[in-house]
């Protein structure tokens, strides 16, 4: 479906990298990346493990600084407190209290987003609904298995409806059926403009975003849409395309 977005020119942008380097150690871990993401967008990060994509993100959202370069968020530059309420994020690893029901976990989360009473209750039962935790709402989060864990932490993120949702591998432990429909869910988000940016190893949710960065030793190889990245780099799939495009190849094959 076409995205239509009625944004001013100053508001179309929902993050902006100019030049971003990071180094640990006197290791280069992000190696000059630019990149313009336009809100509404449903973008995916995909790289092999250690490429750069949670510290890449990490930047985006202010949580990390960069050595060199700048970066903002629907305008703003970061890193900015203020921003914290704007944007959701779901880390890696779960941050959540293992000791709190699945409902006080949410009840306290939405407490620090300032969510309260009803208004709490409702985008409550809707996160929850949304990843199919309904149901086991008042065990004990250290019951969950692990994919339960990644559902309530994106139900967490979710929380206080964010204009920009920041997913670090959101369905790593969930089953096939309901990574669909969480798929389906983001973009219907991304449809109504919220923008989307998330980090996968998988190939089929990549094929899903609307465009790709493909990062490789904490360089931006390309960032384009699926379909024109397979073209540019002469593949049916992305995972040949990732391939060939970070050893070098440019599609003429
Ligand atoms: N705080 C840190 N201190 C030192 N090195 C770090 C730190 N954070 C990340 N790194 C290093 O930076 C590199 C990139 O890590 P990053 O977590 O961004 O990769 P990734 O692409 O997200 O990997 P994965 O897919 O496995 O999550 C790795 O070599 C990692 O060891």
């Amino acid at each position: 479906m076409e995205k239509t977005h009625p944004y001013s020119s100053a508001e179309a942008i929902a993050v902006e990298l100019q030049g971003i380097v990071r180094m640990f150690g006197g290791r280069t871990v992000i190696d000059g990346i630019s990149l313009t993401i336009p809100r509404g967008e449903l973008f995916g990060l995909l790289g092999p493990s250690g490429s750069g994509k949670t510290t890449l993100i990490k930047l985006m959202t202010g949580i990390d600084r960069p050595d060199a370069g700048s970066v903002s968020m629907l305008g703003e530059p970061m890193p900015q407190l203020k921003m914290l309420q704007v944007f959701g994020y779901m880390a890696q690893s779960d941050a959540l209290y293992n000791e709190l029901t699945g409902k006080q976990n949410l009840e306290f989360f939405g407490a620090l987003f300032g969510l309260t009473g009803q208004l709490l209750k409702n985008r409550i039962h809707a996160a929850a609904s949304l990843v199919d935790l309904t149901d086991h709402l008042n065990k004990q989060t250290a019951a969950y298995s692990g994919g339960m864990k990644r559902r309530l932490s994106l139900a967490i993120a979710l929380l206080h409806e964010p204009r920009l949702l920041v997913l670090d591998e959101p369905t790593v432990g969930i089953d096939p059926v309901l990574r669909q429909s969480i798929w389906k869910e983001l973009s219907a988000l991304s449809r109504q403009g919220i923008t989307i940016i998330v980090t996968t190893h998988v190939m089929d949710e990549a094929e899903k975003c609307d465009r790709l960065g493909l990062i490789r030793d904490g360089k931006l190889i390309a960032a384009d849409t699926p379909e024109a990245i397979m073209q540019k780099a002469g593949c049916s799939t992305i995972e040949e395309a990732f391939i060939a495009l970070g050893s070098g190849g440019g599609g003429e094959k």
